[in-house]
């Protein structure tokens, strides 16, 4: 998995090979053990290039075998053994050095990338830290602040912030193993000493108590529980204040602790579910492998409200041309500006240009009519919606795919409404759509295979974690949040105040809980929701019957304040109070409180102490039942896609993995255990009464979340 070459006459040239990334497997940590020590040994050879194949140098460690007995030479030795040789060791970096790569890359003594190579410390990111001597090298050769920077984000840097940073000791535009050859013949027989960084001290840097204090300080903030940054900051001061040595063993404390955590699990997990949600199928059996996508050169987005105009910029940014309808001049000419204006600000950050000429603006829908995709993204409401579907079936070229926007409404039923409802799918974005990560790509019975892979590429480009779902009532992220909220609600009455869930739910890793993001997303929109479903019943009616509605459990709550005009951040009063509309920070409400107690009075309920523990295991248990029901149903594929879509559209904490990965840590039988005991007390929550997945689940002895593909598939055999 090393493979070896002299060239140059004087030059070991080692190859890693170990496609897809040349991970440093077992086998690779032995090829290079091998191969260095081949180099080292022949007389010919003066210095030594270090390369991978296929266009990149290293993914770092295989992650794949941290689950495993790890065996082979370990990383830290080998890199040691480069590090000291006496010839110099040149790494030539293209593509990506992360992680290990990058480690085995500090070992080396020189660096040449690739102007268009990345690398970085992405440790982190996986629950754990650079722990083959990169928390102890990297400090040493740029400097503790720096060092600090990418440890702690992971964030890959480009070759040419490398560069500057000193990471790297040339850029390339060409060949960079041929510059990297002719750089190590010019550095053959000089002194390596001054190469070595582990011999370093880390650079001078003044206040370092104080800067350290204030970098754990950020990093806390931001970790939400996440114990892998802040270990990255322990890891980094040892480097900065005690001997290489000392530091080292520091480090392997610290990896000891992370390696083995839960949080390390969950966020490898993470890493492969997002990968794994692209290998999508569909209960036809349809999948990501045998459907081939139809090109999209041009798309159109209908309706440049709010979602309109993020999806707009989203597509504009991956260089497509945009065709941007709005029947209304006035709207059409602040959606110019709007559009504009996040072209602009996007650009920036990225360093590139604009993509201003990129969209073209029109009132006419007939603009469309040469479009490959069309997004329609108009005001929440059936008709409007299928009368604009009927008016695109009538204008666009034949076979242009018809996307919907929709939050809520029924895809199949739209579908149903066009010529061809094989070219429909929903496109659920996230407000707001240029930014936010997740895209749930909504099939219906009819959907073409190759309707549902076009339009999961084409989120692919956009840069958006893509997942593959079926038709229901709020798809899979709003349908799950129903029974959170509804929980939410209920322990309200019970006696717990929006500070107590919301704190709760915050410790567990949320960035906001359920009643701070309600006022941020505004109360009206579930109001408007549970109008169309019958449930707001205008009155004061008092006792259990006036909380029960439809034959089940309800609490008018949050109608209630809606009725008092209270619709969250953006009237300046919700659950919380605000300096004034639109302000963003949340300050205790004495009225709240009052109007609480005053309800429940009302309604014969005596407030009782409920504890943190309740309020979790009463709101993500409730949501983690629905997505059993999920995959009962056929609507998720997998845990995979579920978790991927609560982790990167709905807060979840990224160290928790997703609310299914977190059900399969606490346990099933204890999940079921719990919705078990909490349905007994509240019998009229029917979302409480535990699914009958997760009960055969539990009866077939709880398998491990990755073989419940597996046991779903021989339970439904068996039905
Ligand atoms: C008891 C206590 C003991 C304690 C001590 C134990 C010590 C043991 C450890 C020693 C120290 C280790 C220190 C080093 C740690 C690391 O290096 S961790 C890994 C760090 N690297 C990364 O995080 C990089 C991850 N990969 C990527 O970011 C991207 O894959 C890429 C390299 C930028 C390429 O992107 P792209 O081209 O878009 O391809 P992808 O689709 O992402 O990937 C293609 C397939 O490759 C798989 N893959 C990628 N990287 C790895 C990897 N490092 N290991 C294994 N597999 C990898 C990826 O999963 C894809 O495959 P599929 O999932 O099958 O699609």
């Amino acid at each position: 998995m090393a493979e070896y070459n002299r060239v140059s006459e004087c030059v070991g040239l080692i190859t890693l090979r170990n496609p897809p990334v040349n991970a440093l497997s077992a086998a690779v940590r032995q090829g290079i053990v091998d191969t260095v020590q081949r180099a080292l040994s022949d007389p010919n050879v003066k210095s030594v290039v270090i390369c991978g194949q296929n266009g990149i140098f290293c993914g770092g460690a295989d992650i794949k075998e941290f689950r495993s007995n790890m065996t082979g030479p370990p990383l830290i030795p080998m890199i040691h053994a480069i590090e000291s040789a006496n010839k110099p060791v040149v790494a030539a970096i293209e593509g990506s050095a992360l992680g290990g790569g990058l480690e085995l890359a500090l070992g080396c003594h020189y660096r040449i990338a690739h102007s268009k190579a990345r690398l970085g410390l992405p440790e982190v990111s996986l629950g754990l830290l650079p722990a083959a001597g990169g928390s102890q090298r990297l400090p040493r050769l740029i400097g503790v602040p720096a060092a600090l920077n990418l440890i702690t984000t992971g964030r890959h840097v480009t070759a040419a912030e490398a560069l500057q940073l000193g990471i790297v000791d040339q850029v390339t535009d060409h060949n960079t193993v041929a510059a990297a050859v002719k750089f190590a013949l010019s550095v053959a027989g000089r002194s390596l000493d001054p190469r070595r960084i582990s011999t370093h001290p880390c650079p001078q840097q003044p206040d370092l108590d104080a800067l350290f204090e204030e970098v754990m300080q950020k990093v806390r903030q931001s970790a939400r529980g996440a114990i892998a940054p802040i270990a990255c900051v322990q890891a980094v001061r040892a480097a900065a204040t005690l001997p290489y040595a000392q530091g080292m063993e520091r480090e392997r404390e610290l990896m000891a602790t992370l390696f083995t955590s839960g949080q390390a699990r969950a966020l490898q997990y993470c890493f492969f579910a997002e990968r794994a949600v692209g290998r999508w199928r569909m209960p036809s059996g349809a999948r990501w492998d045998t459907s081939k996508p139809r090109p999209v050169h041009k798309a159109a987005v209908i309706g440049l409200g709010t979602m309109g105009r993020g999806i707009t910029v989203a597509l504009a940014q991956t260089g497509l041309s945009v065709i941007a309808v709005e029947t209304q001049e006035k709207q059409l000419m602040e959606a110019k500006q709007a559009i504009s204006g996040m072209l602009e600000r996007g650009a920036k950050g990225r360093g590139v240009a604009p993509a201003l000429d990129g969209v073209i603006y029109s009132q006419n829908i007939q603009a469309v009519a040469d479009v490959d995709l069309v997004i329609e993204a108009v005001f929440e409401d059936i008709a409007l919606k299928t009368k604009v579907f009927q008016q695109l079936s009538a204008v666009c070229k034949p076979g242009t795919l018809l996307c919907t926007n929709t939050s809520a409404l029924d895809v199949d039923q739209l579908a149903s409404e066009t010529p061809n409802p094989e070219l429909v799918v929903g496109m659920h974005f996230f407000a707001p759509a240029h930014v936010m990560k997740l895209l749930e790509v909504v099939y219906g019975p009819r959907s073409s295979p190759q309707a549902v892979a076009t339009a999961m590429q084409l989120g692919k480009k956009m840069g958006k974690a893509s997942v593959a779902v079926g038709n229901c009532r709020g798809f899979v992220g709003n349908r799950m949040l129903k029974p959170y909220i509804e929980e939410a609600f209920f322990l309200l009455e019970e006696g717990a105040t929006p500070e107590l869930v919301d704190q709760a739910l915050e410790e567990f890793g949320f960035p906001m809980g359920v009643f701070r993001m309600s006022d941020l997303s505004g109360l009206d929109v579930g109001w408007r929701v549970r109008k169309g479903d019958g449930l707001v019943e205008p009155g004061t009616a008092s006792g259990r019957s006036a909380r029960i509605r439809q034959g089940r459990r309800y609490s008018p709550l949050g109608d209630l304040l809606c009725e008092e005009g209270r619709f969250g951040q953006k009237t300046g009063r919700g659950w919380y109070q605000y300096d004034k509309p639109g302000s963003r920070v949340a300050r205790f409400d004495p009225w709240l409180h009052s109007f609480l107690g005053a309800y429940r009075a009302q309604h014969g309920l005596v407030a009782r102490r409920i504890d943190h523990q309740e309020v979790l295991e009463r709101c993500l248990y409730a949501l983690i039942n629905e997505g059993f029901h999920i995959l009962d149903d056929g609507i998720a594929a997998g845990p995979e896609d579920i978790d991927v879509i609560y982790v990167s559209g709905y807060g979840w904490p990224r160290h928790r993995g997703g609310p299914m990965f977190y059900a399969n840590m606490v346990g099933l039988a204890k999940v079921l255990e719990r919705l078990e005991h909490y349905q007994q007390l509240h019998p009229e929550v029917p979302h409480l009464q535990p699914s009958s997945l997760l009960r055969r689940l539990v009866a077939s002895g709880s398998p491990p979340i990755h073989k419940w593909g597996e046991a779903i598939k021989k339970l439904h055999s068996q039905l």
